[in-house]
């Protein structure tokens, strides 16, 4: 990293600098050095790039869809061609490990591939009068889905690319234009996924990547007239933020999360303990769909707890060119974010089993036993590598912890009573609930929502499809 590059953004089919002149430095999380810099543009610039995708998005729709399905592949090839130089920039920005790194490059042009065939093995439909009481069978209705125009996509730090690209290939099989605004922690992997987009020869002006602040340019681009939907991933603080001002634009948010993963007695606790320590330690505990809490059944509270904590001592720390489990963490305000619900937790009689211990922006695994609902440690979202587990005396305490929660997006229900578990899953207010298994996104073509502050909308491959088209009627009168 000796060399600083400046990277530019992308607009009418070319990487430009901003005329605004100003830069932001993008730190790397885990060493003190600069990954490289990138444009803040300005709101002229926003309002140039939004306008001009208009035209573009008319032309690209019209296009036959076998085009712009090959220039999609194409895309997906080369993103797998790039898949070492664009690996190499998602640790430097974000810390991930090269392994997961690479694995996301690739996870994406899966994605890609199968938004592609989605996309070309759905059909318009159509239905008749006659299903109708007293209407008649000469009125006909054919259905089909149109775009919605120009999509705005506002993705996270913590998967730069997969995410990113979560939004814009549904958007552009299905003939939308995109604003594609990054999270500044990520924008030079954004940045590097456009190049190799920009490779395989689409149209100017159906995509812009647009980069800034979202405290800078956030508002204003969301609620530019020139756009017709916005995908967003981030923070629920930020997802509620944008949900209050969007009148009348079709949203989805993805948001945070508080996991948790519920231990009944019967569990077979070894692969109980197998999936929470994935589930919860993984990239440092900087996934939505982290296990943020365990709420395992007093008569099976001890064996868990010792288990899990022999697990994490054995947890691999370290820098992440060597793929250990634990990384720093994206800054020093998430650092400082950990570090004061570790402390607060302590202070508040919870039993520290391992862990508390830092180094600039790395926080070892940390686990406490006997977390109660009156810390923090049992609500907030730490997004970093601390476990509290809060012990219940039956299932129905276990629901109605997890419930009071004011995230809903996944839950582990572990039991060896398929029924009992399913009876749990039943009332659990979250989008989905895994039996005997850790909480995730994936696989990516399952419908991925949160309720509550986690979110609204749905995602997966076909389900972003549909929010990002709309129903258009032909009636035909015979
Ligand atoms: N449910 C899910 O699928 C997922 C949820 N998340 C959640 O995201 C959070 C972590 O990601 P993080 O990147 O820190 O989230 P943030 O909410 O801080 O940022 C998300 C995106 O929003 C942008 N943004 C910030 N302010 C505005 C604004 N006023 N208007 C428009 N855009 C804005 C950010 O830009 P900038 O970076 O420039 O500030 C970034 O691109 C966690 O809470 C996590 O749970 C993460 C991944 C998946
Ligand atoms: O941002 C996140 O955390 C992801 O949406 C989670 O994806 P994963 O469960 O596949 O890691």
């Amino acid at each position: 990293m000796s060399e600083i590059n400046t990277y530019k953004y992308y607009v009418g089919g070319k990487f430009v600098a901003s005329t605004s002149g100003n830069l932001i430095d993008i730190d790397c999380p885990y060493e003190q050095a600069i990954v490289g810099r990138v444009q803040a543009i300005s709101k002229a610039e926003a309002d140039l790039a939004i306008a001009a995708t208009k035209k573009a998005q008319k032309d690209w729709a019209d296009l036959d869809l076998f085009k712009r399905a090959d220039l999609l592949n194409k895309w997906a090839d080369q993103l797998e061609t790039d898949a070492h130089e664009i690996a190499e920039i998602i640790m430097q920005e974000v810390g991930k490990t090269w392994n997961d790194a690479v694995k996301e490059v690739t996870r994406t042009a899966e994605f890609i591939r199968y938004t592609v065939q989605e996309y070309i093995h759905t059909n318009d439909t159509s239905m008749s009068g006659q299903n109708y009481p007293g209407g008649s069978k000469n009125k006909i209705a054919i259905i089909k889905r149109i775009p919605l125009g120009t999509v705005l996509a506002i993705s996270p730090f913590n998967y730069p690319v997969n995410l990113s690209v979560a939004k814009i290939a549904p958007a552009l099989i299905s003939g939308n234009a995109v604003v594609f605004k990054p999270a500044t922690q990520g924008a030079i992997s954004a940045v590097k996924i456009i190049e190799s987009f920009d490779k395989v020869g689409f149209p100017a002006d159906i995509l812009q990547l647009l980069t800034g602040k979202g405290s800078d340019i956030g508002d204003y681009v969301s609620e530019h007239e020139g756009i017709d939907m916005i995908s967003f991933t981030g923070g629920a603080t930020t997802g509620r933020h944008l949900s209050s001002f969007s009148t009348m634009k079709p949203m989805v948010l993805e948001l945070g999360g508080k996991d948790p993963a519920i231990v009944c007695e019967d569990a077979d606790i070894d692969k109980a303990v197998f999936e929470i320590m994935s589930g919860a330690f993984s990239y440092s505990g900087q996934r939505c769909t982290a296990i943020k809490r365990v709420l395992v059944n007093e008569a099976v509270a001890d064996e868990l707890v010792a288990k899990l904590k022999g697990e994490v001592e054995k947890l691999t720390v370290g820098m992440p060119i060597d793929n250990p489990v634990i990384v720093p963490l994206i800054n020093k305000g998430s650092a400082d974010y950990v570090e004061g619900l570790i402390a607060d937790a302590i202070a508040d009689g919870a039993t520290l089993l391992a862990g508390n211990k830092r180094e600039d922006n790395l926080i070892y695994p940390t686990l406490f036993d006997h977390v109660t609902p009156d810390m923090r440690l049992a609500w907030e979202e730490p997004f970093g590598p601390v476990l509290p587990i809060i012990r219940v005396s039956s299932d129905a305490q276990a629901i109605e912890l997890a419930n009071q929660s004011e995230y809903g997006l996944q839950a582990s229900v572990f039991s060896r009573d398929f029924s009992r578990a399913a009876a749990i899953a039943e009332k659990i207010e979250a989008g989905s609930v895994q039996i005997n298994g850790r909480t995730e996104r994936g696989p990516d073509h399952f419908p991925f929502l949160g309720v509550k502050n986690s979110g609204m909308g749905v995602h997966g491959i076909s389900r972003t499809i549909d929010a990002m088209t709309r129903e258009k009627l032909l009636i035909i009168n015979l």
